[in-house]
């Protein structure tokens, strides 16, 4: 009870120690807004949000692409990497942004509180990356791809680690791939260690503002670090952690590849589609599903044993692949009972 006492007066101490500083941060950042507008503003220009810290983000002049950081006027929605905007620039290398410009997409997570919140703007491309180890499971690319389909993106999938596939894992690794190749998604073969592969997706991702996404030990961060040999992607992530303590969101960053093409990465946008997916969400983003939902006898058919259900019609009649119909099963049920 004691304890419990404690925690709250400690809980709420922290609380207003944060206010507090937020506080200041605010009335600092306002401070800086005056300076910069009282100032000589150079003219209406147009941008890209390449990162963001809280009170300011990191703008890259579509002019000469330079960057600057940017403070944001009042009465701007809150912006994301990937974002496009207007801007006007200061005096060192400092300036201030005036608009948002339409999106093309956007990437959501929920927040701590459960909210939905855009973390990413205008991608592209979602690369969904698995191997042959770790054993790669439908569900879970399913799971991304539905993601994908809700958020209206392209997705491709991407086998990395070619150099393991071998004679114990190809027949099942062929199986995998041709339920996708018969859906007509993209896909494609690489090895982020041999090279293998590697040109192929370089062309794939040129032109396009992409994530890499997928569960952890997949070779993300290899695949990475092979297209852009120059940056280490993890710095953007490690200040934001040192600067914050507690704070385990971390800050997207967009790099560019050097043939053209744009990633977005973060820790947090790599478990994108992982969470946070309605049963509406599900039946959408199962592309072959599409025309035969609501098509069964019963409203609320389970797509079990259900006479006259569509999708056991369509499974049967080898139109619907049993693998999918498995995982989207094992989708639906891992939702909260209450969506199911
Ligand atoms: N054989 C082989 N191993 C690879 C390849 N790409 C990556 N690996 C290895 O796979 C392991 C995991 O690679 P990471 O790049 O850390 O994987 P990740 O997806 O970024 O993992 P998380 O950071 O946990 O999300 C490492 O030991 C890599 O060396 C590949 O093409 N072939
Ligand atoms: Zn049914």
């Amino acid at each position: 009870m004691a304890k419990r006492q404690l925690n709250r007066r400690q809980n709420w101490r922290i609380e207003k120690i944060q206010t507090e500083r937020a506080a200041r941060a605010a009335k600092r950042e306002s401070q800086a807004l005056d300076a910069l507008e009282g100032g000589d503003l150079g003219p209406e220009q147009t941008g890209l949000v390449i990162a963001h810290f809280g009170v300011t983000v990191e703008v890259e002049a579509e002019e000469d692409g330079q960057t600057y950081r940017c403070h944001l006027r009042a009465n701007l929605p809150p912006l994301v990497t990937g974002d496009r905007v207007a801007w006007r620039a200061g005096n060192q290398g400092n300036g201030v942004i005036v608009a948002q410009l339409p999106r093309r997409s956007e990437l959501c997570r929920p927040d701590s509180r459960g909210q939905l919140k855009p973390v990413a703007a205008n991608v592209d491309l979602i690369v969904i990356v698995f191997a042959p180890l770790p054993e790669p499971h439908a569900n879970l690319i399913d799971r991304y791809l539905v993601a994908a389909e809700h958020a209206g993106i392209r997705p491709l999938l991407l086998l990395n680690k070619a150099d393991l596939i071998d004679e114990h894992n190809a027949a099942a690794l062929d199986s995998l791939l041709a339920v996708y190749r018969q859906l007509g998604y993209p896909l494609l073969e690489v090895s982020a260690h041999g090279g293998g592969g590697m040109q192929e997706l370089q062309r794939l991702l040129d032109g396009h503002v992409s994530v890499f996404v997928g569960q952890s030990g997949v070779g993300k961060s290899s695949l990475v670090n092979s297209l852009l040999p120059e940056v280490d992607t993890r710095v953007g992530a490690l200040s934001e952690l040192t600067g914050k303590g507690t704070h385990t969101t971390t800050t997207a960053r967009l790099f560019h590849f050097p043939g053209g093409g744009d990633l977005i990465d973060s820790p947090g946008i790599r478990e994108f589609g992982l969470v946070h997916v309605s049963r509406a969400d599900i039946e959408d983003g199962f592309i072959e599903f599409r025309d035969l939902l609501g098509r069964c006898r019963f409203r609320d058919c389970q797509h079990d044993r259900e006479p006259g259900c569509a999708l056991l019609k369509a499974l049967e009649d080898g139109r619907v692949q049993p693998q999918r119909l498995a995982s989207y099963r094992h989708i639906l049920a891992s939702l909260p009972q209450d969506e199911y």
